[in-house]
């Protein structure tokens, strides 16, 4: 990586505390994933369009609960407060700024209600999303959905890719397996069956079904969006369940280190859904080409994770300004060199295997 990103992930890397550094860079296993979700960019390659550009292009797309959003969101990602002391608080400020939807989440450092309104406070029409893991009680899945529609959240990302946590290696290695003192997943606190004014481990289960996520659909008015989804029959079926949309992401490659690189999912996924919801991608979204290819295979919107955390270490708000800035800069900048006048030109006949036909 080089550029304005990979300057912040240096930064990042000098300001952190190592284990903490290690936590946020690495993944499952041998961490193949991680690299696979770059490297597939690498081998996709843009084949342009000439003479009908536009010296001005519309960027904008329609998400559930965030009309005319930027085409990049923030991915949830744990524990901002440990990358900068300002945490989430930074991130939805600058998030609002660029027109970008934040995805905050229940391992967030910063509870809902604080960071929903630091967004609009920077933006009064900020779109602020909530991600949740269905929790085994449903009771408590229903207290955190209800915080979440207070603080006036505008859709749910329910991540369904971790029946269990991920083997992560480096962590195994730094013993890093609890928040140090001080912090705290701040959404989890004072919950059903949890101790009165202390925080509940964020509970994961193997044995949830698409009938916890039917639950969780007749207790909210909320949009609901699956992340998290490779196989395009779960995809069909989030659909036929009633979900709003769909996330193609393998969680950076922090849960199973044998799948495919998200955006290698994502072609058979954008064929199964249809057209019916949007799809959105995450992982491996380093550059506004990977925005502009990944766009144009058939994705809505795309989430970075990693390169916001690097940025908010790097320079709190303002970092993750930059870095939100810089995707979106390219972006436009790869449209118009593809002869494009907008997302909407985009299509698969633009993308080509490197090197050959797709
Ligand atoms: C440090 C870190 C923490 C994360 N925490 C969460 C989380 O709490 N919930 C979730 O659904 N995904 C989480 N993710 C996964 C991201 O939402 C996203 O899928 C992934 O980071 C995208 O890949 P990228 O980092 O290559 O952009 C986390 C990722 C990282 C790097
Ligand atoms: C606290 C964890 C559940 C956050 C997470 O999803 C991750 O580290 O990938």
């Amino acid at each position: 990586m080089t550029g304005v990103l990979a300057a912040a992930r240096d930064r990042a890397r000098d300001v952190l505390d190592p284990a903490f550094y290690d936590y946020v860079a690495g993944g499952a296993g041998r961490e193949r994933v991680v690299a696979d979700n770059e490297r597939a960019f690498d081998r996709l390659a843009l084949l342009p369009r000439v003479l009908r550009g536009s010296a001005v292009r519309d960027t904008t797309v329609d998400l559930p609960g965030a009309p005319g959003a930027a085409p990049v969101l923030v991915a949830p990602t744990a524990f901002h407060r440990l990358a900068h002391p300002d945490g989430e608080l930074a991130t939805a400020r600058a998030a609002a700024r660029t027109g970008v939807v934040l995805v905050t989440g229940m391992a967030a450092t910063t509870a809902v209600a604080e960071v929903a309104a630091a967004a609009r406070a920077a933006d009064p029409a900020a779109a602020v999303w909530f991600q949740l893991y269905l929790q085994p009680e449903p009771e408590v899945t229903e207290c955190l959905v209800r915080r979440a529609e207070r603080a006036g959240c505008t859709a749910l990302v329910v991540t369904v890719d971790s029946p269990v946590f991920g083997r992560r290696e480096r962590d195994l290695r730094n013993g890093f397996t609890d928040l140090p003192a001080g912090y705290a997943a701040e959404n989890m606190r004072d919950l059903p069956g949890g101790p009165p004014g202390r925080t509940r481990d964020i509970a994961m289960s193997p044995a949830l079904s698409w009938d916890d996520l039917a639950r969780l659909r007749e207790a909210t008015a909320l949009p609901v969006l699956l992340k998290g989804v490779l196989h395009p029959a779960d995809a069909r079926l989030a659909v036929e369940r009633g979900a709003d949309g769909v996330v193609v992401s393998n969680h950076g490659g922090r849960q199973c280190d044998a799948v495919p690189a998200a955006v290698d999912a994502l072609p058979a996924v954008v064929a199964a859904v249809d057209g019916r919801v949007p799809v959105l991608l995450d992982g491996g979204v380093r550059r506004g080409t990977d925005v502009a290819v990944s766009l144009a295979l058939g994705a809505t919107a795309v989430g970075v994770g990693r390169p916001v955390v690097w940025g908010l270490a790097a320079g709190g708000e303002a970092g993750v300004r930059q870095v939100l800035e810089e995707l979106l800069d390219e972006y436009d900048h790869a449209l118009a060199l593809c002869g494009a006048r907008g997302n909407a030109d985009l299509a698969p006949d633009l993308v080509v295997r490197r090197g050959g036909a797709r």
